[in-house]
This record gives C-alpha cells, structure tokens and sequence, in this order.
C-alpha cells in the first residue's frame, strides 16, 4: 500500500509490484503513458521498492532546485550499487565524501584546461585523428559509432591518464565496448530491482587504471590527496572514481552526436545552412575555437536542437531523498527512489515551439538570435547536475563545427528511410546506420 499523501500511481501486484506494467525494450513509452494517466508526479513499485516519477519542467525543478539538499541523494540498494562498491562520485550518496569528490572533480578538470585554450587545443588535436579516420572512408559507407566513441573516450582519457589510445587500441575497444554494453542494461526495470547487470566494465576499467598509472603517478596522485587529514580518498576509489568520468564522458558525448549527425544527414538543407555561416565566421582561419559559438546562433541552435532531440541520458541518473519531503503537494518519505524524467521536460508540451521532430527554430527568437528556454535541460539541474557539461559543451561545439567545415555527410541512397527510435538505456542511441562522407569542395 502507498503511504499517506503519496504520489497516485497502478496498482500494484505481489512480489513484482509495477514492473508488470513495462516493457523490457522501452520503458519510456510505459513510462509517457503513465504520465498521461497520471499527472506529472506518480509512483510505481519495483517489485517491494516505491518510487517516484517527476515529469515536466515544474517538479523537476520544485524538487531537484528550490528542494535541493531534500533530493540529492542516490539510491544505495540497486545491483549496479554493489558491483561498484558506490564508490567513485555519480553513485555515491550525498555527503562529504561526495562532495570532496565532486569538488576534486571539477578542480581537476579546470586545472587541465577546462575553460581555457589548452582543452580546446585537446579536442582539436583528437579531432586530427578522427578526420583522418574519415578522409580514409571518403566515398564508402561506414557505421560512425566506433569513431565517435573512440573520439569521446580519448578526449577525457588525457584529461584523466594524460594519454590517447590508437583507435585499433584492443583494450581501448573493449572498454568502450563494455560501456555501451553496461550502459543499455544498468538502468532497465530488472537492474532497477537489483537482478541484472554487468560488473565486467568495471573490473576492467579499475585493472585498466592500474595498468596505465605508473606507481609515480600514482605516488604522486595519493600524496596531493592524503596531505589533507580528514581525506576521503584511497587508491581504490580513485580508480573507480576514474572509471566514473571515463564512462559518463564516454558514452554521452558519442550518443549526442551520433543522433546529431543522423538528423543533420537527412536534413540536408540544415546541414548546409549550417556549413554556410561556418564558412563565413571561420573565413581565412585555420581552425575553430570555442569562442566562435557567439557569432554562429545557427549552429548553436542546431547543437542544442541536436541534443535536445538525442534525449541522451533519458532518466538522468536517479535521485534518492534525503529526509522526509514534499514536491507537488505530495509527501514523499526519506529514502525513496525519485527518477527525474528529463525526457518528458525535452519534449514537453507548452515548453517548445515544436516540441516534435528537429527544428532548430526552437532555440532562435523572431530576430535569428540563440535563445535557451528553461525546458532545455539535459545535463539536468540542482546540485547532482552533471559536472562535465562545461567539457560536453565544447566537445560538441568544436567537434560537429570542424566536421562540417570539412566534410560532407551523406544519408546513403540505398539506406531506405532512416529509423529514429532510438535503443534505450541509461543513455539513448539511435539504431546503427551508415554514412557516406565527402569532402566539400572549399577544402
Ligand atoms: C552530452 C553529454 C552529457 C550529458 C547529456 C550528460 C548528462 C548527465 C546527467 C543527466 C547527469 C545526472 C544528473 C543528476 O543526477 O541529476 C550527469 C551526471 C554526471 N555527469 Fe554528465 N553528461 C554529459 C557529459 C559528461 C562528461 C563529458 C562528463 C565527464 C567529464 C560527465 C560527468 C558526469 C558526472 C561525474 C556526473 C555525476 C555528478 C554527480 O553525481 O554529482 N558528463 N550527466
């Protein structure tokens, strides 16, 4: 039974409690659907454990802002909890260990370069390889996920280890292999009960750590941490917390921009469009920079259009409460599962002018300026938000601007319509399609 004054929500069934009602394949669509029926904030039960669904861009922000501390904690009873120990920090419980955490996080990011000329220098230099990769396919038909991958993963592997691998690397595609992987089963309604899941990424990555971190560098690392006292860290939680950052800079990047370039394929006339006003600012320069963004509300607009219709981490990653709550007018106990849909806030209607399909319009006022409506939310919002966006951002903007300065990218004539569902997980990606690849004439 629910407590008092909790969210409405199915009925529920013995031993399986909710899970009745979704589907294997796609929860989302259940997941819509009980929104519909329901309102913006219901609860289900997984199996014996309730937990909250918050829809649309009111709760999400009632709950995960003006509420903050109350829902920033993370369920610590899910199987994914005990393969990783919840070490590292996307999994850890709010605390001091998880805020030590984040802050180093983000001290190390910004100390290598993030914000200042010597990332953008990073990115631009992995892009070097990812366009040779793509001069070597000219005129065939290849499947991008592999490259985008690649390309992603070596951007945060200098930040992290200092080092970028060969994108015929065997241990670099396992690993990228087993992110994907893990990435479609962690958040699917049996892992959400604790059945399944795959604790082999993690053991590889935390044997990968150990084997590129020389025992200076590691010397090095534990002494800068352990010079404080009160320190929450430990070899051991470095390594997974590497594994952290290695995963969410991964698969989320790639899956963004594998969308992205599905859609800007078969809209040619955006594709063009876009290459136009990138001819024009970039005119006699050699490169892009990330500063570029402010002369170019196109493409800006067509970026975030891009990660908006990607959808890429659908669920974000889900909440926990702290201490006994409320959000809509409901009363939510301490310690319950809450999912943040930012799926239903991308696409919400009343938030967007074309809620549907991919329109870049939905980020351009009447004058073509670059707007942000407060529903533009993927990297979610409140004090769990992702702490790579600034990275993400950059990544994005430097790597479709550079790609589209030099090539051509051609939805290919024998490919038959081009299929958007996207295969869900923790993060979304679109079903494996080919490209064809030309280069433009200017070059
Ligand atoms: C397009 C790219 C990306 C998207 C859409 C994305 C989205 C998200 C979302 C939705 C969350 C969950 C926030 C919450 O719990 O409310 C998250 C958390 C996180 N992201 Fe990202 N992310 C992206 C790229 C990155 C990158 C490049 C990094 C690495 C530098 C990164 C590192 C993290 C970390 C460490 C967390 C956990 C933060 C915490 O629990 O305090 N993400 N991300």
């Amino acid at each position: 039974r629910r407590p008092k004054n909790f969210p409405p929500g199915p009925i529920t069934l013995p031993l399986l409690g909710n899970l009745h009602n979704l589907s294997l394949d796609n929860p989302l669509q259940d997941f819509e659907r009980l929104r519909l029926k329901y309102g913006n904030i219901y609860s289900l039960y997984l199996g014996s454990k309730p937990m909250v669904m918050l829809c649309g861009v009111q709760a999400i922000k009632e709950a995960l802002v003006n509420k903050a501390v109350e829902f920033a904690g993370r369920p610590q009873d899910m199987y994914v909890n005990i393969t990783t120990e919840s070490k590292g920090v996307i999994l850890a419980d709010y605390g001091p260990r998880w805020k030590e955490h984040r802050r180093f996080a983000l001290m190390t990011l910004r100390n290598f370069g993030l914000g200042k000329q010597s990332m953008e220098e990073r990115i631009l230099a992995e892009l070097q390889h990812t366009s040779a990769d793509l001069e070597s396919s000219i005129g065939k038909c290849d499947n991008p996920q592999v490259m985008f991958h690649n390309a992603s993963s070596n951007i945060i592997c200098q930040v992290l280890f200092g080092m970028r691998f060969d994108y015929n690397d065997w241990t670099m595609k396992e690993i990228v292999r087993c992110f994907t992987e893990n990435a479609k089963l962690a958040n699917g309604p049996w892992a959400m009960v604790m059945l399944h899941t795959v604790p082999f990424s993690c053991c590889l990555s935390c044997k990968f750590f150990d084997h590129i971190i020389s025992a200076d560098q590691r010397k090095y690392i534990m002494g800068l941490l352990y010079n404080d006292p009160d320190s929450t860290f430990s070899e051991d939680l470095l390594s997974m917390y590497s594994l952290d950052l290695h995963f969410a800079g991964t698969d989320t990047t790639s899956n963004t921009l594998l969308t992205g370039f599905l859609y800007l394929m078969t809209n040619p006339d955006i594709q063009e469009r876009c290459q136009a006003e990138i001819d024009r600012v970039l005119e006699g320069k050699d490169k892009a920079c990330f500063e570029d963004r402010h002369n170019m509300p196109y493409v800006q607009a067509v970026i975030h259009e891009m990660q908006r219709i990607a959808n890429t981490v659908p669920l974000s990653v889900f909440h926990n409460t702290t201490k006994d709550t409320e959000v809509m007018g409901y009363t939510i106990p301490k310690g319950t599962m809450v999912i943040p849909n930012l799926s239903s806030v991308l696409s919400e209607e009343g938030q967007w002018k074309f809620p549907r399909g991919f329109h870049p319009e939905n980020f351009l006022n009447d004058q073509g300026e670059f707007v942000k409506p407060e529903a533009f939310m993927p990297f979610s919002a409140g004090p769990r938000m992702c702490l790579g966006e600034g990275l993400a951002r950059m990544e994005l903007f430097l790597i479709t601007v550079t790609l589209l300065r030099k090539f051509k990218f051609i939805w290919p004539e024998d490919a038959g319509e081009p299929d958007y569902t996207p295969v869900y997980g923790v993060t979304l990606t679109p079903k494996p399609y080919f490209m064809k690849v030309q280069l433009r004439e200017m070059h």
